[in-house]
């Protein structure tokens, strides 16, 4: 028991930080897709009162969970993983992993892929995980969207994620501007998980 609960805290405490530090910088950074995450917000309020989401609610907004997977896209807080071959076999691309084998593999650069994203990977994009009209999000296989890895030993909190960071992205974003103080240059850090090198300069101000 105590070993699962410190399992889940330490699983979930710099992964879901990380995801939403990446998303307030693509989010700060791309007005359009701020606009039309608070226009979602609101719409779903029912009434100008701020008042937390609870999970049936945040299943709605729709849009913020294609930006939340956008960030999850571009910026894995699990940059790269491993698995060992249980016996000797032969990949797709014809490379053979002998038995007890090791295979890294880059999930930073998997979502990165033109031939599994499109020409477009490079943008920062939350339609791209919504049906044409809008309504509702679009399943895309965890084979793809490698993030949360894949099959069985695949991650344990990915639902439990996108409630913390729906909810307290939208909790910030509707209540506070987030802007990214000029000249302060983001980039990746070479880590285990992938925090922001130089950490996120901003300056928060009342929305009104
Ligand atoms: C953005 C958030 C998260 C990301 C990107 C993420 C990513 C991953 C990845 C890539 C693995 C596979 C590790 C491996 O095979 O070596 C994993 C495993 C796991 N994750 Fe997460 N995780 C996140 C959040 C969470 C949260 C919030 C929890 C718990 C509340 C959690 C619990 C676990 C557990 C228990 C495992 C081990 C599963 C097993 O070995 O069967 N994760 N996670």
């Amino acid at each position: 028991m105590r070993d699962t609960a410190f399992n889940l805290i330490a699983a979930g405490r710099d992964t879901v930080t990380v995801t939403l530090v990446w998303l307030l910088w693509l989010v700060a950074s791309n007005p359009e897709v701020e606009k039309k995450i608070l226009e979602e917000i609101k719409a779903n309020l029912g009434g100008n009162r701020w008042r937390f989401f609870g999970v049936e609610e945040l299943n709605k907004l729709v849009y913020l969970h294609g930006a939340v997977c956008e960030a999850l896209r571009l910026y894995p807080p699990v940059p790269f993983e491993h698995r060992t071959a249980a016996e000797t076999e032969t990949l797709p691309s014809g490379h053979t992993v002998r038995k007890n084998g090791r295979v890294l593999f880059s999930i930073y650069s998997m979502g990165r892929m033109e031939e599994i994203w499109g020409g477009d990977w490079m943008v920062f994009r939350p339609e791209r995980w919504l049906s044409p009209d809008g309504s509702k999000n679009v399943h895309i296989p965890s084979y793809k969207f490698m993030t949360f890895a894949a099959g069985p030993r695949a991650c344990l909190g990915k639902k439990i994620t996108f409630v913390h960071a729906k909810q307290v992205a939208s909790a910030v974003l509707c209540n506070y501007k987030v802007e990214v103080v000029e000249g302060h240059r983001v980039s990746p850090a070479v880590s285990i998980v992938l925090f922001m090198k130089d950490g996120l300069n901003v300056r928060v101000s009342r929305r009104k």
